[in-house]
């Protein structure tokens, strides 16, 4: 903040004494509260009581109230909530749950399990902790059957109207969309215009990777780029601001491999510009071939008989260390592995 905003507003900070004071570079208030009073008497020629008694009253009306760290680690924890999976082999490698104030990723292939883990934890949260969530759709892959069945097999007491009407559903098919989807998000947390915003605890955005490639194509790369940066920087502003666990999902993409012994390697698709937006980042694995799998995702019938195995490893953590568990998806969502 310049320093000549104060005239008037300190009466000892005359305008002699800011004329005095600029000229010899102190521009801002920064500099003048920062800067040795005795150096400042020095460079300006000013009686030493009064830059003293200058800085008195500009550090105590304009500093910000000062709060010990225990304060903050308080608060901190009060805000902080984790959010079960219902499943303990994933909670195991999760530490417990999936994390508010954080941002958690799922990456895997096609058919490796991402959406329907993404509806399970969603049911967890709005059945078991009676929380709100906001699910955004970007493949159309949101199921209200599905979660139906999933609510009927965890929750058999609760009505599932009751149970679905806790999820605010967005459909975005562009990164631009997904961009005003948030800012609205954003604006509605800020302005609370109904109470479903005071309960909301779950931020589900399924996928971003799938909203890339129509951005990537009709702009610029660099525009791309920093469209997906503005993104993940809105998503875990959502995070931290709101205390709101978001989670996210990422494809796998086959990139060239730095090896020798193979052509290429899979990569999660949204690259290195994004690798600073997750906390938590779970690599999704099926354990059978995909065809075989997109075999069952579209015959209803054959899924209950089925149920695909996924190995899941934490690939990042600001917690735990790198390790792996298995997981089953059922007709109640997702389960523990054998
Ligand atoms: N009711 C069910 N019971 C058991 N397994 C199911 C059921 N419904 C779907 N599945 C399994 O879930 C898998 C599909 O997972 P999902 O759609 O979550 O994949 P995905 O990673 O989101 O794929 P994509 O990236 O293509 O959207 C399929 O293997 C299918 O067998």
């Amino acid at each position: 903040m310049p320093i000549q905003l104060l005239a008037g507003m300190c009466p000892a900070l005359t305008s002699e004494i800011l004329m005095q004071l600029t000229s010899k570079g102190i521009k801002q208030v920064i500099d003048f509260v920062s800067m040795d009073p005795e150096k400042i008497t020095a460079l300006c020629g000013l009686p030493f009581k009064k830059v003293l008694s200058i800085r008195r009253v500009l550090l105590a009306q304009y500093s910000a109230f000062p709060v010990n760290g225990l304060d903050l680690y308080n608060e901190a924890l009060s805000t902080l909530a984790v959010l079960s999976t219902s499943c303990s082999n994933l909670d195991e490698i999760l530490d417990c749950g999936v994390y508010t104030g954080e941002v958690t990723e799922f990456v895997g292939v096609s058919v490796s399990g991402k959406t329907q883990l993404c509806q399970s934890l969603t049911i967890q949260v709005v059945g078991e902790l009676e929380q709100n969530v906001v699910y955004i759709d970007t493949t159309g892959g949101w199921s209200v059957k599905r979660a139906a069945d999933i609510t009927r097999t965890r929750f058999p007491q609760k009505q599932v109207s009751s149970v679905l009407s806790r999820i605010q559903l967005c459909q975005c098919y562009d990164i631009k969309e997904l961009q005003e989807c948030l800012e609205q998000l954003q604006k509605s947390l800020h302005n609370q215009p109904d109470c479903f915003y005071s309960s909301l605890k779950l931020v589900v955005v399924d996928s971003v990777s799938a909203v890339l490639g129509s951005s990537f194509v009709s702009g610029t790369y660099v525009e791309g780029c920093s469209l997906l940066q503005s993104i993940g920087r809105r998503l875990n502003a959502l995070a931290k601001d709101f205390a709101i666990a978001v989670i996210i999902t990422n494809d796998m993409v086959s990139a060239a491999s730095t090896t020798s012994t193979e052509f290429y390697s899979m990569k999660p698709a949204l690259g290195r510009c994004w690798t600073f937006v997750p906390s938590v980042r779970v690599v999704l694995e099926p354990d059978k071939e995909p065809c075989q799998l997109w075999e069952c995702k579209y015959a209803d019938k054959s899924c209950s008989l089925f149920e695909p195995t996924i190995k899941a490893i934490v690939d990042k953590s600001v917690r735990s260390p790198r390790q792996s568990t298995l997981l089953k998806i059922t007709n109640a969502g997702v389960a523990n592995g054998t």
